[in-house]
């Protein structure tokens, strides 16, 4: 396979040092301002079997892309280069909901390339831990299991190791409403209600997760794997992750930086419409939503995720 990275933020350069170790990789960027190393993945220098471009055509020989792009940027960059993807292996790596369509990324790139064969590559991993070569299990997800089993042998190294499943909305939709749940954790730690609220705030977190990803579809034993209570738990504790940052800076009430990727905030506004529309509870999530709008205080949210009624576990 001749594999081409769409994407050179901090997770499409941490791939392509990654999977630099089996062969050449195409680091497509669309405004490479950088040489050698990407500012956003800082301390790690390019491996020379990773071709840098801007230009579109250089990665098009390839025939398996990684699209690494935020979620809510997917759809733009597929308006643009959909049709000229359109029949390769196209491998969504964004964790989100697509605020207009209310979609993953998976339905969004089947749309926009109906002849591709799709797969979500998903899963605990902060991208300096995969550039560090750190050792790192990830899902691959693919409704085919032909190509699935493919792509799992393609993309995985003796430090990245894929596991396989057929069930691409329970995958995505782990890592996506993962980062939501982050955020309310980074809330409850910033404002200082301790560590006993986060894990309550994890587990009905968690519970809202398997609801929803439940009632569309997904498998609950994906849920509880690497792409969901897997990429939570790593989520929701550590300061590397920017949803828990970003949450953290809400309970504080302190400043953060508006450049930062931070893909809970659009997934919670997706969440609430797409609850509201099947009639599905999900509290925290539409805390978060509320709480990243400006809506309600840290103070106001807490009083009210506590007065729900009084319920079974
Ligand atoms: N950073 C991490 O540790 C991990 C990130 N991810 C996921 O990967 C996705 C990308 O995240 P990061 O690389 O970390 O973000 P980032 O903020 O470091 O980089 C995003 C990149 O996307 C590019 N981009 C934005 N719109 C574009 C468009 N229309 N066409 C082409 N490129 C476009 C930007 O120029 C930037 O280079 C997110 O969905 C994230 O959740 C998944 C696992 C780990
Ligand atoms: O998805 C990630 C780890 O698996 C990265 O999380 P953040 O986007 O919150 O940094």
């Amino acid at each position: 396979m001749k594999i081409a990275i769409l994407g050179a933020g901090a997770f499409g350069t941490a791939l392509a040092v990654a999977l630099s170790v089996k062969g050449p990789v195409t680091l497509w960027g669309r405004r490479i301002g950088w040489r050698g190393e990407n500012p956003r993945l800082p301390g790690i220098p390019l491996p020379e079997a990773v071709a840098v471009t801007d230009d579109p055509a250089a990665a098009m020989g390839c025939d398996t892309m990684l699209l690494a792009m935020p979620a809510q940027a997917l759809g733009g960059f597929l308006a643009e280069h959909g049709p000229a993807l359109d029949g390769k292996m196209l491998v969504s790596t964004a964790k989100g909901i697509d605020l207009r369509r209310l979609t993953g990324p998976s339905a969004l790139i089947a749309e926009a390339c109906p002849a591709a064969r799709i797969a979500v590559l998903t899963g605990p991993s902060f991208a300096a831990d995969i550039a560090r070569g750190l050792p790192t299990a990830l899902t691959l997800a693919c409704a085919d299991p032909a190509t699935g089993q493919a792509l799992q042998h393609a993309l995985s190294t003796p430090v990245l190791r894929l596991y396989r499943t057929t069930d691409v909305t329970g995958a995505e939709l782990g890592g996506a409403l993962k980062n939501v749940i982050a955020i309310a954790a980074g809330v409850v730690i910033g404002a200082r209600l301790g560590d006993s609220a986060r894990a309550a705030i994890i587990t009905r977190g968690f519970a809202e997760m398997t609801r929803l990803a439940g009632r569309l579809g997904a498998r609950p034993e994906t849920l509880t794997g690497l792409s969901g209570l897997g990429d939570l738990t790593l989520t929701c504790t550590s300061q590397q992750s920017r949803n828990f940052r970003f949450g953290h800076a809400l309970g504080a009430g302190a400043d953060f930086d508006a450049a930062t990727t931070v893909e809970g905030v659009a997934t919670a506004r997706a969440v609430a419409r797409l609850a509201d529309r099947i009639d599905q509870d999900m509290p925290i999530a539409a805390m978060v939503a509320r709480l990243a709008d400006g809506l309600v205080s840290v103070d106001n949210a807490l009083e009210h995720l506590m007065s729900r009624p009084l319920k079974e576990e």
